[in-house]
């Protein structure tokens, strides 16, 4: 590895005592692709494939402290941001943000876990709006966080484009609202990775017209996931096969933390975008089917893939 340039991750997050998301996914996605990782952790959650069933929030200050300390010392070359839990910590992260003066930003605006436990404080939505938003290069709410964020239902791919909408105009260049929790496009349209661009503000469909229609989330009849981009003035839909499964936990997290190592690496956004989406999809396709409830996701089998591929 001598004289290679080392790209340097720094995740913002809290632990996940079963190692599926949180910090503990990100670590392990950031090692995967070959980049190196570090962490400033938020709150020790007590948690295994069944759910939360602890939360211990660190103080402000041990949030930033451990942000500067690394980012004085190892450099960050991109960051991300996963559960903060409250309004005081979003404030502490931001300020360090701002003051690094860190581009290569992404919010992964974490709520609530998939049991139900709040990993955000109601109150601290505003915060998260007001402070870290304008700060991101990316940002990656599912369709419930879109919605709070939003302050809209979204039930149709014409909602989510709405919702897209109104959270780009509180700063992130890009909105990536994921499709995880859409059940009800019916399986219309691809199966398989597919992209389609769609143009302008009036969201005219360029290409195929196989994601329309009213959605319930938890219909696991939907054959395809689809996860929205808006840049700003085009949106995108990237979609692929719906694996049907319970072991998602850590989806977002996982996703999230390969397209920070995307940007780490000094890739583009969309490019970096595709490569974190056929991460997750073989990380949830090759199934480790660990614990007695929504299992982890399986960090190495994207590089897994690669290496049989380069074969
Ligand atoms: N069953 C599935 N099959 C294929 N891809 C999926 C599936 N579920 C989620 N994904 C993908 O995983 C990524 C994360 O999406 P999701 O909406 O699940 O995030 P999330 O709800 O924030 O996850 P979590 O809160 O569990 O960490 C997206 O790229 C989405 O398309
Ligand atoms: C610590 C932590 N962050 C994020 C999530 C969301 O998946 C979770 N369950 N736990």
């Amino acid at each position: 590895m001598t004289g290679l340039r080392i790209s340097k991750a720094l995740t913002i997050a809290g632990s996940d005592s079963g190692g599926g998301a949180g910090i503990q996914a990100d670590l392990k996605t950031f090692q995967e692709l070959d980049v190196y990782g570090m962490s400033a952790i938020t709150a020790v959650t007590v948690q295994n494939t069944l759910g939360v069933s602890g939360v211990y929030p660190l103080p402000p200050e041990a949030a930033a402290e451990q942000i500067r300390s690394v980012g004085s010392d190892l450099g960050v070359d991109a960051v991300k941001t996963g559960m903060l839990f409250d309004a005081g910590i979003i404030r502490a992260v931001s300020a360090e943000i701002r003051k690094f003066g860190w581009e290569r930003v992404v919010v992964d605006p974490v709520m609530i876990a998939k049991g139900g436990a709040e990993l955000l404080r109601q109150e601290a939505v505003l915060a998260l709006k007001e402070e870290l938003l304008p700060l991101a290069l990316v940002v990656t709410p599912n369709i419930p966080e879109a919605e709070v964020l939003a302050g809209m239902a979204i039930r149709t791919m014409q909602d989510r484009r709405e919702a897209a909408k109104i959270i780009s105009a509180m700063g992130p260049k890009l909105v990536v609202i994921k499709g995880g929790h859409d059940g009800g496009d019916g399986g219309v349209g691809n199966v398989g990775n597919a992209v389609n661009t769609v143009n302008g503000a009036n969201g005219e469909k360029a290409g195929n017209d196989g994601h329309e229609g009213i959605y319930e989330r938890g219909d696991s009849g939907n054959m395809e996931v689809v996860d929205l981009i808006y840049n700003g003035g085009n949106f995108t839909e990237l979609s692929g096969k719906r694996i049907p499964t319970v072991h998602t936990h850590g989806t977002g997290c996982t996703f999230s933390a390969a397209l920070t190592a995307g940007l780490a690496k000094g890739l583009p956004a969309p490019e970096a975008i595709v490569i974190a989406r056929d991460f997750i999809q073989a990380a949830i396709e090759d199934v480790l089917a660990l614990g007695h409830g929504h299992g982890p996701t399986n960090h190495w089998a994207y590089r897994r893939r690669m290496a049989v591929s380069a074969r």
